[in-house]
């Protein structure tokens, strides 16, 4: 099978930022080359003890994607140019020029995997399916993840912040809304950390499928969890579906431009004094989120940070 390959020549300081706005236009199998060395945190949560040499980092950075060469991809491309424009007027987005090549049949689906090692989060072990666990990690609380093509290893800043804040927040038998879960991740730590009930949702059909996976893995397919595909911000029939004034905690890691329009939807879903933990926020759009909780009825309770990443932890009043 052929692919059409696009590199956007771009910079390690908005390599994160193209990245996660082709994961919005529906991009998958994102590649990003750079020579950024891992930080000691980084070697030592990955358990990495030995790392290859690189060239100097010189803040240049690839950033690529897959097109099957059979579908049209002019459409997608002109999306990527006028996402890549935007976000030149927030961060140095160096050339941004586009190269495309043909490839021959690439498993992009498999190579990350190679790069995909069990690492912790305070006393969870985040692992992959295809790693043995070890002995020494056998008091931890397990999560075991195979993403397959949707996001959600756990290695994201975002998803550990919104994991910090299950760990605080989780009351046992509580009811957690999951809102665009990805590979089901965060549905399963709320899950292991005593939660009774897991509704997800996710517009990527893939996702729920992935998640659902996810469930039987961690041996929880008998869970009380449920997953749709749809879009909560317009989609009434699903809002009807997930329920109202019903959930403990809704936790939402999207980007902030989805989740400022999803805010007004979420108080409906929570019980009175329940808990929106929310990230996927980069850090110069955390006051227009707060903004935007803070109209839908929300008290602000905490902010947190993990590199350029915000969480932001807020009580519906
Ligand atoms: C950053 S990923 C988070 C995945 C996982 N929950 C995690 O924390 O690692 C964001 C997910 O939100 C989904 N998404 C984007 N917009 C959405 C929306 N309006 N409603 C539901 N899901 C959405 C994407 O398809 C993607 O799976």
């Amino acid at each position: 099978m052929k692919w059409n390959k696009f590199t956007i020549k771009t910079t390690t300081e908005a390599e994160d930022y193209l990245s996660a706005m082709l994961d919005e236009i529906g991009v998958e199998g994102i590649e990003i080359e750079d020579n950024v060395p891992l930080s000691k945190e980084d070697q030592s949560a990955m358990f990495i003890d030995f790392l290859p040499e690189l060239p100097q980092d010189d803040g240049t950075s690839k950033v690529s994607f897959y097109i099957d060469a059979e579908n049209d991809y002019e459409e997608i491309l002109e999306q990527v140019k006028a996402g890549i424009e935007e976000w030149r007027q927030f961060v140095d987005i160096g050339e941004g020029s586009i190269i495309q090549s043909e490839t021959e049949d690439i498993d992009w689906q498999n190579n990350w995997k190679e790069f995909f090692k069990a690492f912790t989060i305070d006393d969870i072990l985040i692992k992959p399916t295809w790693e043995e666990l070890k002995e020494e990690d056998k008091g931890r609380i397990l999560i075991e993840i195979d993403p397959g093509v949707s996001f959600g290893t756990g290695k994201h800043e975002t998803t550990q912040l919104c994991i910090r804040q299950l760990r605080k927040y989780m009351k046992d038998s509580a009811k957690v809304l999951d809102v665009g879960c990805g590979s089901g991740i965060l549905s399963i730590v709320a899950l292991k950390l005593g939660a009774g009930e897991v509704v997800g949702t996710d517009i990527d059909k893939d996702c729920i499928m992935s998640a659902n996976e996810n469930l039987k893995v961690n041996h929880l397919e008998n869970a009380k969890t449920e997953f749709y595909v749809g879009n909560l911000i317009d989609d009434t029939q699903l809002q009807q579906t997930v329920g109202n004034e019903c959930y403990d905690i809704v936790v939402a890691n999207i980007l902030a431009d989805v989740i400022i329009p999803m805010a007004p939807v979420i108080p409906a879903r929570l019980k009175k004094g329940g808990i929106f933990i929310t990230s996927g926020i980069i850090d110069f759009k955390e006051q227009e989120v707060k903004e935007a909780l803070e109209k839908a009825g929300f008290e602000i309770l905490e902010t947190n940070y993990q590199g350029e990443w915000v969480n932001i932890t807020a009580k519906k009043c």
